[in-house]
């Protein structure tokens, strides 16, 4: 049986000598326990370029963590789903920032990151407006801290409409990776997500708004890819608005050389003041953002990991530590210490290096198996590619379909937390069975018997039969004991 390997418990500062011992406990510290070189449909070149780019791999979000600094507030379109005034700590959705930075607080901020959380490979630049828009702070910041620590990869987000004109300052200072936010290639669709634009020095309004920012989205995707830099594409599912027309966004972009797209929920709350929120524009549920994923599937590949995050994130993805590192927390001076991001990454190669194997022997197990039922799982888990969350405290569960043919992660659903040490339960009990649609069990590391029972009654197993597991093998295991043959072999 597999044992817990500290890589998930992110909350605290990791330690990287702690990783080693649990490591050897679990009989793997050395390096012979295999080795990945990424998945079969990647070139190792490819590999190598993502595999430490939690966005761009969702191998790597397991181990590594990205931050974002908000140093770009500026926009220059308005997006119907958008508002950027609204400002809570609590609250994780793009565009929503505690505190908005200059790039000399933004290299302090990143350097403090750095020494205190091993697993930061990425710094990203996010907005909360745009980073291309406010191309002068973006550079400022991403040559500072590149100076700093330079093996820091770099990324950027931006509507598109200002791209072309940095692109070529983009590539000469070795930004990897880039993504587009890209919701319509058909202008008339874009007028009803985009009431205007900024462009030449004069705002446009309506189809003409929307024809310009669609051209000058595909030339800056054009002009990236021929510069060998890896786009990825998100795309934001707006019901009845652009959601069968997504399909048609992925070929054009997968025609283009995008890398990866990412389809993803429109976030609406009238709360929020955006003009979707306002008229009482839906967003998707999470069933109908996999029957779309599943749709377009096959086109350009899909991010089924993203978790919408604030544009002040700080941590693995699904977790958010920017609250510790606000700039009223900072020392007086800091100097970047490269050691414990140096051991980490020495650690994750070898747990890697299990978990690929482990996850091959799980498929093999599956092959085995015939004529069973393709199902939804939700696992609870806190990173480190393990089962290891009691149900009651998992904000998100981590969705995966099993079948004969493998596991596959599809995708991830937010819920309120079960526990709360209070009142709250009832509520939050209905939230995860709605969030849980289509889910036939939840694996997790503990459950009551009371939850589980509940969920029994609507139809939802629950399990902690696989606590720790990794969590493909973890269900494996549990698929080929409830419709196999034989249980599926574990080797840990
Ligand atoms: C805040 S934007 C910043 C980067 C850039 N301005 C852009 O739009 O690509 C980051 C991402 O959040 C998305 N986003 C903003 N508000 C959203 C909402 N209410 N629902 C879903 N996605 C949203 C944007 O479409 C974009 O992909
Ligand atoms: S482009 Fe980005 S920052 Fe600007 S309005 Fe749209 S989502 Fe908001």
């Amino acid at each position: 049986m597999a044992q817990l390997i500290s890589l998930g418990s992110l909350k605290a500062p990791t330690s990287a000598a702690k990783m080693r011992a649990s490591l050897a406990k679990s009989g793997c510290a050395s390096s012979s326990c295999g080795s990945s070189d990424g998945p079969a449909d990647m070139s190792p070149e490819m590999w190598e370029r993502v595999k430490d780019h939690p966005c761009y791999s969702e191998e790597a979000h397991h181990y590594f963590a990205r931050m974002h600094v908000a140093v770009a507030p500026a926009c220059n379109i308005q997006c119907n789903y958008c508002n950027r005034k609204y400002d809570c700590a609590n609250e994780s959705r793009p565009g929503v920032v505690s505190e908005r930075l200059d790039p000399d607080q933004a290299v302090k901020k990143v350097i403090a990151v750095a020494n205190e959380v091993p697993q930061l490979s990425v710094l990203g630049i996010a907005g909360p407006g745009d980073a291309c828009y406010d191309w002068r702070k973006t550079k400022e910041t991403f040559e500072r801290v590149s100076k700093e620590i330079p093996d820091l990869k770099l990324c950027l987000s931006t509507n598109g409409l200002a791209l072309p004109d940095y692109v070529d300052e983009i590539a000469d200072m070795a930004i990897d990776h880039v993504t587009i936010t890209i919701n319509a290639i058909d202008p008339e669709i874009g007028a009803k997500i985009y009431p205007w634009v900024f462009y030449d020095h004069r705002r446009w309004t309506g189809v003409e708004a929307s024809r310009i920012l669609l051209e000058r989205q595909m030339l800056g995707l054009e002009m990236l890819v021929a510069r060998d830099i890896l786009v990825k594409v998100n795309s934001v599912m707006i019901p009845g608005i652009n959601d069968a027309h997504l399909i048609e966004v992925n070929k054009a972009v997968k025609e283009k050389g995008a890398f990866l797209h990412n389809i993803m929920p429109l976030i609406s709350d009238p709360a929020h003041g955006t003009h979707f929120g306002l008229t009482g524009q839906r967003g998707p549920t999470p069933m109908e953002v996999k029957a779309l994923q599943d749709k377009v599937e096959g086109g350009t590949k899909l991010m089924r990991h993203c978790r919408q995050c604030r544009a002040d994130a700080v941590g693995i993805l699904g977790e958010d530590r920017g609250q510790e590192f606000t700039m009223d927390q900072l020392p007086e001076t800091v100097s970047y210490d490269p050691a414990r991001r140096e051991e980490y990454r020495s650690v994750v190669a070898t747990v890697r290096g299990e978990h690929a194997a482990t996850k091959e022997a799980a498929k093999a197990d599956l092959a085995e198996v015939r004529d069973a039922p393709v199902l939804l799982v939700a696992v609870a888990t806190r990173g480190g590619g393990r089962i290891n969350l009691h149900f009651g405290h998992a904000q998100e569960f981590q969705v995966f379909e099993v079948s004969p043919g493998g596991v596959t992660f599809v995708g991830h659903r937010k819920v309120e937390q079960y526990c709360h040490g209070g009142h709250g339960e009832e509520r939050a009990f209905d939230g995860i069975v709605e969030t849980l649609q289509g889910v036939s069990t939840v694996l997790c590391a503990k459950i009551g018997e009371a939850p589980k029972d509940r969920l029994e009654k609507v139809g939802i197993k629950a399990s902690d039969a696989h606590a720790f597991d990794w969590i493909e093998a973890g269900i494996a295991a549990w698929y080929a004991a409830e419709y196999g043959t034989q249980p599926a072999m574990l080797t840990a």
